[in-house]
C-alpha cells in the first residue's frame, strides 16, 4: 500500500512549475530543522560548559548534607573539633579525594587538597573558606565556599584542564573561623598563616579543654613546635581567594548574584566580667546592693550610645581627624551576643556577670579609639556602682584591603560566569565592603587576597534562615572555574570522560 500511495503522490508532480514549488518547500523544512538541529546542538554545547550536573546540583546536594552534620539535634553546630567536625573533615576529604586532589588533615584540623599542574616549584594558588559554624547555623556560611573550590576542580578534572594548571592549586577548608568554641577566630587560617601564637594552645573553652587538649581528643597531638611545621613559606604561595556567602543585604538590593571584596573591616571581642555581691533577692535593701546585672545593662547601653553615636562620645579625642569620625559613623558596630551570671536564679542578685563585646570598623585606629573610650566609660560606671570590672581583649584583627589586581581578576571571573548564565550583561560586577571577618583575613599575613560574595537571601545569616538560590550557588561555581581555567595552559587539551 505504502509503495502504490507514493508512486501515485511523484505522478501527481509531473508539472515542472509544481516541481520547482515542491523543491523550494523541501529547501525551506531542511533549512529549518537544519537550523532547529544546530541551535538544539548549540544549547547543549552551552549546557555542557555550565556543567549544572556538578556546580549547581551536585553542590547544592553537598550543601545540603555538610548541613547536617552537627553536634546538635535540630540545628547546625559544628565547632573546633568537635565529633561533628571530624565527620565534616572526613566527609570534605572524600570530596576533594574524587575531584582529583591530594588530601591531608593538618595539625590543626584544617583539610587541604592539593593538585600540582604543570610546575610543581612555581607557587601555589590557594582557594579556601571555613568548614565551621556558629550554634544555630545556616548552612552556607563557609561551606558554600569550600564546595564551589571542589566542584570547579572537579570540572577542570572532567575536561582535562587539570593537569594542565600553571601553577599548583590547594583547596583548604579551615577548622576555626567563627571562634565560638575558644572566643579566639582563625585558629585554622592563622596557624597557616603563621601569625598563630602558640600560647593559642593554652587558650580553653567553657568546660576548660584548651586547643591543644581538644586536638589530642580527635587524635591530632599537637605540640609548640609544630605549629612552626604549620606555617607555609611565602616564598610558595601566589595567593589566596575565597568565595563566601555575603551575610548582608548588598547583592540582593542590586540584584546581583555575585559581588567582589573590597575590604574586610577589622574587629575585636572583647569578654567584660562585672564582680558584685551576691545575695538574697528578698532580703537586700536596693540601696546596698553592689549588683553585677544592673551594673552590666547600664555597660551594655553605654556601647549601644557610644556606637550608635561616635562622634558624640569620641569629639574630643585627639587621635580621631574628621575622615576616622566619618569612616566610624558610617561603619562602627558593635554587639553584645552572649551574657552569662552566676548563679543565675531568679532569687538571688548575682555575684558575678560576664558577657562579650564584638566591635567592629573599618578604620583600625577609630576602633581602637573606641576601644579606649568604652573601657573608660565602663570603668567609671562600675566604680559608681562599687562594682569590680575586668575588661579582657579576647580576639583582634584589624581591616585588611584585597589586592587589587587579585579583585579585579576575580571581577572577570565573575563577569565570565554571569556571561555564560545570562548571555551579556550590562551592569558592572559590585564592589562591596565586608563587615564580617574571614580567613582571609589571617592569610593576608602569608599573601596577596581576593574574595567573592554571593548573594544570600534577605542579607540573612548566621540563621537557619541563611539561604543561598540553587542558581546562585551554580553562578559561584562558574566563577570559580572561569578564575581556574586563568590558571590552565590551554594548549592540548585532552578531555577525559
Ligand atoms: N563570616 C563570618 O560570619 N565570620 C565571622 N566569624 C564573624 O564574626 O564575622
Amino acid at each position: 500500500m505504502a509503495v502504490a500511495y507514493t508512486k501515485q503522490h511523484f505522478s501527481d508532480y509531473q508539472n515542472p512549475k509544481e516541481c520547482l514549488l515542491i523543491l523550494f518547500v523541501c529547501f525551506l523544512v531542511f533549512s529549518l530543522l537544519f537550523t532547529f538541529a544546530s541551535s538544539t546542538s548549540m544549547d547543549s554545547d552551552v549546557k555542557n560548559m555550565l556543567f549544572p550536573e556538578i556546580l549547581r546540583d551536585e553542590a547544592v546536594t553537598r550543601l545540603n548534607d555538610l548541613g547536617k552534620v552537627s553536634d546538635a539535634d535540630g540545628y547546625l553546630e559544628r565547632t573546633f573539633r568537635s565529633p561533628a567536625s571530624v565527620r565534616a573533615v572526613d566527609i570534605i576529604g572524600g570530596w576533594m579525594d574524587e575531584a582529583g586532589l591530594r588530601t591531608w588533615v593538618d595539625h590543626m584540623g584544617n583539610v587541604h587538597g592539593r593538585v600540582e599542574g604543570m610546575n610543581t616549584s612555581v607557587e601555589a594558588l590557594l582557594i579556601g573558606s571555613h568548614l565551621d559554624t556558629v550554634v544555630d547555623a545556616g548552612k552556607f556560611d563557609g561551606s558554600l565556599g569550600i564546595i564551589s573550590a571542589i566542584s570547579a576542580m572537579k570540572v577542570l578534572k572532567i575536561n582535562g584542564k587539570m593537569e594542565k594548571l600553571k601553577r599548583p592549586v590547594e583547596i583548604i577548608a579551615f577548622s576555626d573561623e567563627e571562634g565560638v568554641r575558644f572566643q579566639s577566630t582563625f585558629l585554622g587560617s592563622a596557624a597557616v598563616a603563621g601569625v598563630l601564637p602558640s600560647s593559642a594552645l593554652k587558650i580553653s573553652d567553657k568546660s576548660g579543654v584548651t586547643v591543644q587538649e581538644a586536638l589530642k581528643k580527635s587524635s591530632i597531638d599537637i605540640e609548640e613546635e609544630s605549629l612552626f611545621h604549620l606555617k607555609y613559606d611565602p616564598a610558595s604561595v601566589w595567593g589566596y581567594i575565597e568565595v563566601h556567602i555575603e551575610q548582608g543585604p548588598v547583592l540582593e538590593w542590586v540584584g546581583f548574584p555575585l559581588g567582589v571584596v573590597k575590604g574586610i573591616a577589622g574587629q575585636t571581642r572583647l569578654k567584660v566580667t562585672v564582680g558584685g555581691s551576691q545575695g538574697h533577692a528578698g532580703t537586700v535593701p536596693m540601696s546596698l546592693r553592689r549588683d553585677p546585672m544592673a551594673a552590666a545593662a547600664e555597660l551594655i547601653v553605654l556601647l549601644e550610645n557610644l556606637c550608635k553615636n561616635p562622634k558624640g562620645y569620641l569629639s574630643d579625642f585627639g587621635h580621631c581627624n574628621d575622615s576616622i569620625m566619618e569612616s566610624l559613623a558610617t561603619s562602627l558596630v558593635c554587639t553584645v551576643g552572649e551574657i552569662s551570671t552566676w548563679p543565675s536564679a531568679s532569687n538571688v542578685i548575682p555575684g558575678q556577670v560576664k558577657f562579650t563585646v564584638d566591635l567592629r570598623a573599618i578604620d583600625d585606629m577609630g576602633r581602637e579609639a573606641v576601644i579606649f573610650e568604652l573601657s573608660n566609660q565602663m570603668y567609671q560606671i562600675c566604680e559608681r556602682r562599687s562594682v569590680s570590672c575586668v575588661i579582657e581583649r579576647k580576639h583582634d584583627a584589624n581591616a585588611v584591603m584585597c589586592d587589587a589586581e587579585l579583585s579585579s581578576q576575580l571581577k572577570s571571573a565573575a563577569y565570565t560566569a554571569l556571561k555564560r548564565m545570562a548571555g551579556e550583561i550590562q551592569d558592572e560586577v559590585p564592589v562591596l565592603m565586608s563587615g564580617a571577618g574571614h580567613d582571609a583575613m589571617a592569610i593576608s599575613h602569608l599573601t596577596k587576597i581576593g574574595m567573592l560574595f554571593v548573594r544570600c537571601r534577605g542579607g540573612v545569616s548566621h540563621s537557619p534562615a541563611e539561604h543561598v538560590l540553587d542558581d546562585d550557588v551554580w553562578t559561584a561555581g562558574l566563577a570559580v572555574l572561569a578564575f581556574l581555567e586563568t590558571h590552565v595552559n590551554s594548549e592540548n587539551i585532552h578531555v577525559q570522560y
